[in-house]
């Protein structure tokens, strides 16, 4: 197999150092640069050093189009503007892009759908196996349950996270909306406060718990009359993302351009 060549963005952050120490445990995996934004404290910093690994001679910088050179692959999970923007410049470089930000606009999605048209994007906002799986167990439960089970969704994170609903909420959402032959954005419910009135028969609900160091956990409640189902997904380590994020590189490398899931990458959209 040949070696897959890859650009790490955002990586200064939690995902981008678990990311870089990822590569350095994956035979086939070259990282070959590192972007972070133009103001960050970690430029200039050598990648592998920042990432509690020995110097690997990556040095974390700024400037884009430099550090795309001779890249297969750029992993990102940094935040949507910067996502967006490097979207368009890879589309234009015909460079594959896998995108891990959350937090997205409808108009950034639109952008993103936009670039894929000219370079392959694998897009989700959760990369490991197990939330891919729920995701699709999601859909099955919600198709086969009728309106009389409420669909509510619960998630916690750590006190950093900086968006909400999570990706995740909103690809279980999307998933149970499927299931149930509608869109999410015509059903869901958010941020519930005061005097609320009933629930709404059909809404998908959302609440966003935030606190400590909680790397990711997800409850997909389906609450009928007596009696209630729930599917839970605990995440307890960053590695599940990142080495996700590896495998959907992998295998986009070469393909066409188009919109891809992680459901794609795991052969889970027939599930
Ligand atoms: N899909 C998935 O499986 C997962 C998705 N995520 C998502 O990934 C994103 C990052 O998460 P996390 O690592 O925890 O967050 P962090 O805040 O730790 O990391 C984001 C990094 O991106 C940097 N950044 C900001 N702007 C740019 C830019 N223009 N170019 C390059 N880098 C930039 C930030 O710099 P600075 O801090 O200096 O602003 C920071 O270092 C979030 O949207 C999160 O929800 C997280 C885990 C899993
Ligand atoms: O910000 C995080 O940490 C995470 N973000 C993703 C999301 O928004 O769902 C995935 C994971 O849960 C961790």
């Amino acid at each position: 197999m040949s070696e897959l060549r890859i650009v790490i963005s955002g990586a200064g952050g939690r995902m981008g150092r678990a990311l870089i120490r990822a590569i350095s445990e994956t035979e086939g995996l070259t990282l070959v640069g590192a972007l972070e934004y133009s103001g960050s404290s970690y430029l200039g910093e050598d990648a592998g050093a920042m990432s509690g690994l020995t110097p690997n001679g990556v040095t974390v910088e700024s400037d884009v189009a430099p550090t795309l050179n001779g890249a297969d692959v750029v992993v990102d999970f940094s935040s949507p503007s910067a996502s967006v923007r490097l979207a368009e410049t890879l589309a234009g470089a015909g460079i594959a892009h896998v995108i891990g930000t959350t937090g997205f606009s409808n108009e950034d999605n639109a952008a993103i759908a936009a670039a894929a048209r000219r370079t392959p994007i694998m897009k989700s906002g959760n990369m490991s196996l197990g939330v891919n799986l729920l995701a699709a167990l999601t859909r099955r439960v919600a198709a086969t349950l009728d309106d009389s089970f409420d669909i509510e969704i619960v998630e916690m994170h750590h006190n950093k996270k900086v968006d909400a609903p999570s990706g995740t909420a909103l690809l279980l959402g999307e998933a149970a909306a499927q299931g149930r032959g509608r869109h999410l954005d015509e059903c869901s419910e958010r941020g519930r406060d005061g005097v609320t009135g009933a629930r709404k028969p059909g809404a998908i609900g959302f609440a966003s718990l935030r606190g400590g160091s909680v790397v990711g956990e997800h409850m997909v409640i389906f609450a009928g009359q007596a009696e209630r189902i729930e599917l839970v997904h605990k995440a307890e380590d960053r590695m599940i993302f990142a080495r996700g994020a590896l495998t959907a590189a992998r295998w986009l490398k070469g393909r066409e351009p188009g919109l891809y899931s992680m459901a794609d990458v795991l052969g889970l959209s027939d599930f």
